[in-house]
């Protein structure tokens, strides 16, 4: 399953907004555009937001007449195209590449310099997420019923996702009995987007609300959790869809472990802890309706902040394609940031 496609110096983006009732391609030839899509979640997911962010400057080198200052002008996309989202930290990683390329390419070589590099961003992605499924698969002996949030596949990446790209090999290995899927208020990204992967793949899962979580973990049911994250702090501190940091306090009640999978470049050695990482807050709509239906009275307010922090102290372990870190983690994380990858 694949939601970026890069085809002839075009980006085509499946509607994620429409899933799983349509697959809707659309087709994309500006940075502006893109940048839309990710504003509005057609596109989502911290990866698959900067790799589509990295094609959108590289529509934006073809599409602008070749002139002097055409590095000025990609330089102003790029900014324009990282003030899409402002939590995930791979949008700015994936801007910091594309900046670095258009600093250092002569006029007439960027637009090729600059798809070069957002295909390299993109296929990069597929490998590092199959390492993270490999990394996180080690850590189970038995077959196990995990629960996840959110969506971490194949349509919140480039390809194979990082939560559920361990799912998916726990899967391979016959490591996995079941998984529990959060639903994810308000968006949905669980029973619309999880759902859809998991069922293309007949591995088997349940839909739950998310204030189910609690009454399975004490019915003994949930082996582990495993979350994504749109980015993690020096010190671990992890930023996720709203909703992570109640299952993790839920996880550490129950002695569930708690393990989040991510890429090494969604650790931001730049944020010190979790307080320092700007949550974003989202239409408060998006509370009080579904799919354009108001679910609440009229003139009802809504609180809309689409990501948590869960503190360090809460998490098992963080899967990345390096390895595994494990607390205290500011040690850790930066212990595998100087190290090879050793898969
Ligand atoms: C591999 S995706 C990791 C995170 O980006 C994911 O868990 C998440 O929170 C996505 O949020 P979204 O608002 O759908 O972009």
């Amino acid at each position: 399953m694949e939601a970026i496609r890069w085809r002839e110096n075009t980006l085509q983006l499946l509607d994620q907004t429409k899933l799983p009732q349509e697959e809707i391609w659309e087709d994309y030839q500006s940075a502006e555009a893109v940048k839309e899509a990710i504003r509005c979640m057609k596109v989502r997911g911290a990866p698959a937001i900067g790799a589509s962010a990295a094609f959108a400057v590289a529509l934006e080198a073809n599409r602008l007449p070749q002139h002097s200052n055409l590095g000025g002008d990609l330089l102003q996309a790029i900014d324009m195209l990282q003030s899409a989202r402002p939590t995930a930290v791979n949008l700015g990683w994936a801007m910091d590449r594309m900046r670095a390329i258009v600093k250092e390419t002569p006029v007439d070589q960027l637009a090729a310099r600059l798809r070069e590099e957002a295909v390299k961003i993109a296929d990069e992605d597929v490998a590092t997420n199959r390492a993270i499924g490999e990394q996180g698969a080690d850590l189970f002996t038995h077959s196990a019923r995990v629960l996840t949030h959110c969506n971490t596949g194949s349509l919140a990446t480039v390809g194979y996702g990082t939560a559920l790209g361990v799912i998916r090999s726990l899967f391979a290995r016959d490591l996995l009995r079941h998984v529990y899927v959060d639903e994810t208020r308000p968006y949905l990204q669980g029973a619309r987007l999880t759902a859809y992967e998991l069922a293309s793949e007949n591995i088997p899962f349940d839909i739950i609300t998310d204030s189910m979580a609690g009454h399975l973990m004490q019915q003994g049911l949930v082996d582990a959790v495993l979350v994504g994250a749109d980015r993690v702090a020096k010190n671990g501190d992890t930023a996720n869809k709203i909703g992570t940091y109640a299952l993790a306090v839920l996880a550490h009640y129950h002695q569930v472990p708690f393990y989040v999978a991510a890429p090494m470049s969604t650790i931001d050695f730049t944020t010190e802890t979790g307080a320092d990482i700007p949550i974003e807050q989202r239409s408060a709509k998006e509370v009080t309706e579904i799919f354009n239906r108001p679910i609440a009275p009229i003139g009802a307010t809504a609180l809309h902040p689409a990501f948590d922090v869960t503190p360090a102290a809460l998490i098992t372990g963080i899967i990345t394609e390096r390895g595994v870190a494990k607390g205290p983690f500011d040690k850790s994380l930066a212990s595998l940031a100087t190290q090879e990858e050793t898969k």
